[in-house]
């Protein structure tokens, strides 16, 4: 991560994998998010803060297709992905956590990865290969799990896992979808220490080869996660850089203080 290294030198032209241009939403003449410029560079975590109300997650729910804009345009990989609904942005490689929020509770740890493949599978053209297609399921899944450290879980109720764990298990499952830009909403939340150094260590290690965007509240977790975050204020961007450069802006700064929390 560090220098996003796209592999191009100095002065290629950068390589965004997700780009938006003028994103604005409006609830009932409110301007929730306003003329937003996001670009998001492969192979990079990107953090998106602010404070509370500003517009983050109205942000998050139009890249992730829940909400639509009012107006302006997102491209994913270049194309042009604006109209294009949430099932099938997940098929182009953009995923949210946890998409399949769905960890099922009466399911074991096991068996919920692979539901998250059979689902993966069910889109992508295998189905008349029912026994190679089940075997390599099997093996990919104790994979995953093992993956997200949760081997001696495989076989408990997914509903009697500790909060950190079902975390985990839901990376498993997200994963599952061979997500290329993999969206995280609030991934520490309701998280005591010890889980949120595992989760940090595991967006780190889901990071490499992948992009990764997250919103999220702790910006301890943001400055050690982060190799780029954007400033959100009422709904518009307020600054973008490294979490240094970031931290020390005076706007920042004052939009923090003006507005309780991060
Ligand atoms: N469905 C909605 N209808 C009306 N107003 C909305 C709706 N969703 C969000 N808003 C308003 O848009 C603004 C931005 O909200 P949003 O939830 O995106 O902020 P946020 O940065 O995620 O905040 P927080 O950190 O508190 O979660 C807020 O003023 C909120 O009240």
């Amino acid at each position: 991560m560090g220098g996003a290294d796209t592999g191009q030198g100095p002065g290629a032209p950068a390589d965004y994998i997700l780009e938006t241009r003028g994103l604005t939403r409006e609830f009932g003449g409110f301007m929730a998010v306003r003329d937003v410029d996001l670009r998001v560079r492969r192979h990079t975590i990107h953090a998106l803060i602010g404070p509370n109300g500003a517009g983050k997650t109205t942000v998050f729910n139009l890249l992730t297709k829940f909400l639509t804009p009012s107006g302006g345009t997102i491209s994913y990989n270049g194309r042009d992905v604006t109209t294009v609904g949430p099932a099938a942005m997940a098929r182009l490689g953009m995923v949210r956590s946890f998409q399949i929020s769905s960890v099922f509770a009466n399911l074991t740890v096991i068996e919920n990865v692979r539901v998250a493949l059979q689902q993966k599978l069910g889109t992508s053209l295998h189905f008349w290969r029912p026994k190679r297609s089940l075997y390599s399921l099997h093996a990919r899944a104790d994979e995953l799990i093992e993956w997200v450290g949760l081997e001696t879980y495989r076989d408990v109720l997914a509903g009697d896992l500790s909060y950190g764990r079902r975390r985990a298990l839901e990376f498993a499952t997200t994963l599952a979808l061979e997500p290329e830009l993999l969206l995280l909403d609030e991934p520490m939340a309701g998280l005591g220490h010890e889980d949120i150094a595992r989760i940090a260590d595991l967006i780190r290690r889901v990071s490499q080869g992948r992009t990764v965007l997250m919103v999220e509240h702790n910006l301890d977790v943001v400055s050690n996660l982060s190799d780029r975050i954007t400033v959100l204020t009422r709904g518009s961007i307020l600054a973008e850089g490294g979490y240094a450069e970031v931290s020390q802006n005076p706007a920042v700064r004052e939009a923090y203080i003006g507005g309780a929390h991060a």
